[in-house]
């Protein structure tokens, strides 16, 4: 194989004429392709492939219909007999596509032709459809029989089976499994092609059993779910006839958290010798490294189309991001609450968009302490529930609802959130990495990143939430001063303005409670209330995950006094939280000041620790009284500090929290920076980043 690119300008018509969407129009930028000759056993291939399309597709079909250029519009492939027009009538009438994205133009033509391809192209731009058209089209290409839906013959034809799959695709993540499913059941609905999924998380008997019994064409899966299906000889699903393999989110399943699985799977397919297949790799961040990884891997001639220009942002022009360094950590959540009032007093303007956020956090116990704290949020001067099931007020966001997602949560949960988010017209997501890429939340208006995130491409697949499909949007990051450097080395040259005057609460020093100005009373009263209600244990896995979180922190005194702070003035504990000396010493922290080595409040809900009061002005309130056992919590303001866990306001609670330690489940240890240069996170692997501390083993990060 020749190891050399030949740089080759494409020449993607740049004025889409019939085109009717913003969408196609905004993302028609310009496009690279990088290609390395094909052989001519490869051409024929390809055009063996469309000549039989051309046999099946319809009479009129005729070599003088082969386009001349690149193809923009989608009926143009109907048109040229390029695409069933099955396929093509679904995306036009059912699914209201028109025009190509230029990730599509640039990918859809030459895919058709059964090229390997490599796609980086921005997020939110059709990466999904670029893909899953000329899959489609191929299978039914090989397999014209396939064109025709199983109900237009009143279910003749062939009975498909398991071991009948034409093509995998594989995703990172559970929901990005699901959603590619869907997308995919959606373009084949007129033909007889069959989509099933395989991910971890549901049970896997009734995923396979709808494999065995409907057979399957098309699977979705994630890698340790795919690994397990098709190594089990007893599932009977096997891919002999393979001819397209997709991975999407490419650089995170090429990354060492899932890599092995990848080459377990790679065993269990067809070798190249034994049956020629198209393998497609998509992204919004493809560093050099991937392609490096995967040039053996392709075919001669395989095509690096790149819609993002080496001088260009990768993030969309159009997306302000902004980026407020506060005094410390426990500024965070008053900054929070300070920008989320602010927004949606914004929405309820009378020409304001509803306002629908997602919220990421470096860990699971990060997103349950903040869900637990948001969720309890009360308009100042109306008391906080209790759990006997009083009616609390109504919340101060409302009908904004309230979702958390992460890896601790059952499937069913996960899925039930995402799918209720992304149907919400006004909503909250607040999540771990699990749903920073490829998921396709419709009119989300802000991102907001609490940490520095653990990767550039973290970041920019995070930011991507927002902004898609032609739309507006906002990134908002909340860092502390501690973590300004870490942004300057992970986030440089990204277009971050400074927007530190936009919130009041970002510059207060909350360790010196006498000294807060009235303006920011409101949002501390909020929270004060709020942060009563969580559990001693859960502010002691928080700390113990920030201080993993943050273990990339080389100032070990730093690190201690800043979590410190947070427990003492953000979550009102009295003294922070034991952690345990293995963790300690882990961390390289145990002779540090300030840390208190013992048994972890963490593990043991029911102890009276007697330590935590609701901070943000350090009121001393009463101690919970409820169930006598508890008493963890000490009510920091207004007496009524117990917990108020379950439930949720307007029904938006995907609740089911995970306990530390002993529920790992599916979840697999973070991924610190100490790992590929590449690694993303944001896999079903790594709900939670370490810092530094090097090679953090599956079994034994304490602190996803
Ligand atoms: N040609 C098109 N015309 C109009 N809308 C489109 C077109 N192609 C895709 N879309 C819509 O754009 C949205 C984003 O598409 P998709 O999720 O495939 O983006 P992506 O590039 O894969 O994003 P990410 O990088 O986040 O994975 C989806 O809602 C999809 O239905």
């Amino acid at each position: 194989m020749r190891r050399a690119f030949q740089r080759c300008t494409a020449s993607l018509p740049r004025s889409l004429s019939t085109s009717n969407t913003a969408f196609a129009r905004n993302t028609s930028l310009q496009c690279h392709t990088l290609r390395i000759a094909r052989p001519s056993a490869l051409l024929s291939r390809s055009y063996h492939q469309t000549s039989l399309l051309r046999q099946n597709a319809a009479a009129r079909t005729a070599e003088d219909d082969a386009p001349s250029g690149v193809l923009t519009r989608f009926e143009e492939l109907e048109t040229h007999g390029i695409v069933h027009p099955n396929v093509v009538r679904t995306l036009t009438q059912s699914m209201g596509m028109e025009t190509m994205t230029e990730v599509q133009q640039a990918t859809i033509n030459e895919a058709l032709k059964g090229t390997d391809i490599i796609a980086q192209a921005k997020t939110g731009t059709g990466k999904t459809l670029a893909f899953l058209l000329p899959v489609l089209q191929n299978i039914l290409s090989l397999d014209p029989e396939l064109a025709e839906s199983r109900n237009t013959f009143g279910g003749r034809g062939k009975r498909t089976t398991a071991d009948d799959i034409r093509a995998l695709i594989i995703s990172p993540t559970r929901e990005l499994a699901e959603q590619i499913a869907e997308e995919a059941k959606k373009l084949v609905k007129n033909t007889g092609v069959i989509v099933q999924t395989a991910v971890g998380g549901t049970q896997k008997r009734v995923g396979l059993q709808a494999i065995q019994r409907q057979g399957c064409h098309l699977l979705v899966g994630t890698p340790g779910r795919l690994k397990d299906i098709l190594s089990d000889p007893y599932t009977r699903v096997e891919a002999p006839d393979l001819s397209a393999l997709v991975f999407d989110e490419a650089d995170r399943l090429l990354d060492q958290g899932f890599w092995p699985e990848i080459q377990e799977i790679m065993r269990l397919l067809p070798t190249a010798a034994e049956k020629d297949r198209q393998t497609m790799m998509f992204s919004a961040t493809v560093p050099r490294e991937v392609v490096d990884l995967v040039r053996s891997t392709l075919k001669p001639g395989f095509q690096f189309v790149k819609t993002v220009r080496d001088d260009e942002e990768p993030t969309h022009a159009r997306v302000p991001q902004r980026m407020v360094t506060v005094n410390g950590f426990e500024n965070k959540l008053p900054a929070l609450v300070e920008l989320i009032n602010k927004a949606v007093e914004a929405s309820k303007q009378p020409d304001g968009t509803p306002f629908k956020a997602i919220i990421y956090f470096n860990s699971t116990a990060e997103v349950t302490l903040a869900s637990s704290v948001l969720q309890n949020l009360q308009p100042v001067g109306e008391p906080a529930g209790d759990s006997f099931g009083a009616r609390r007020g109504r919340h101060p966001w409302s009908p904004t609802r309230l979702f958390e997602i992460h890896a601790k949560l059952s499937q069913q949960q996960r899925s039930g959130a995402a799918d209720a988010f992304r149907k919400c017209e006004s909503g909250i997501l607040i999540s771990s990495d699990v749903t920073a890429r490829g998921m396709d939340f419709p009119n989300v208006t802000h991102v907001i990143q609490m940490a520095v995130p653990p990767s550039r491409e973290q970041y920019i697949h995070r930011i991507g939430r927002t902004a898609r499909a032609g739309k507006e949007g906002e990134g908002w990051l909340i860092v502390s001063q501690a973590e300004a450097s870490e942004v300057h080395n992970r986030l440089n040259k990204l277009p971050l303005q400074n927007a530190n005057d936009h919130l009041v609460t970002s510059s207060l020093d909350l360790t010196r409670p006498g000294q807060i100005p009235a303006s920011a009373g409101t949002v501390l009263e909020m929270l004060k209330g709020a942060m009563k209600s969580v559990s001693m244990a859960e502010k002691a896995k928080a700390y113990q995950a920030l201080l993993g979180v943050y273990g990339w922190l080389g100032n070990k005194r730093l690190l201690v006094e800043s979590m410190n702070n947070l427990a003492q003035y953000g979550w009102g504990l009295a003294e922070p939280p034991h952690i345990s000396p293995m963790l300690a010493q882990r961390l390289r922290i145990d002779r540090v000041p300030g840390v208190r080595i013992g048994r972890s409040e963490a593990y043991d809900d029911d102890r009276d620790s007697s330590s935590s009061r609701g901070g943000y002005g350090g009121d001393r309130g009463g101690r919970s009284s409820f169930g006598g056992s508890r008493g963890g919590d000490r009510g920091g303001y207004g007496g009524g500090g117990r917990e108020e866990r379950s439930g949720g306001y307007a029904g938006g609670r995907s609740s089911g929290r995970g306990g530390f330690g002993g529920d790992r489940g599916g979840d697999r240890g973070g991924y610190g920076g100490g790992g590929s240069r590449y690694s993303g996170g944001g896999g079903d692997r790594g709900d939670s980043y370490g810092g530094r501390p090097p090679r953090q083993t599956r079994d034994a990060d304490p602190y996803a």
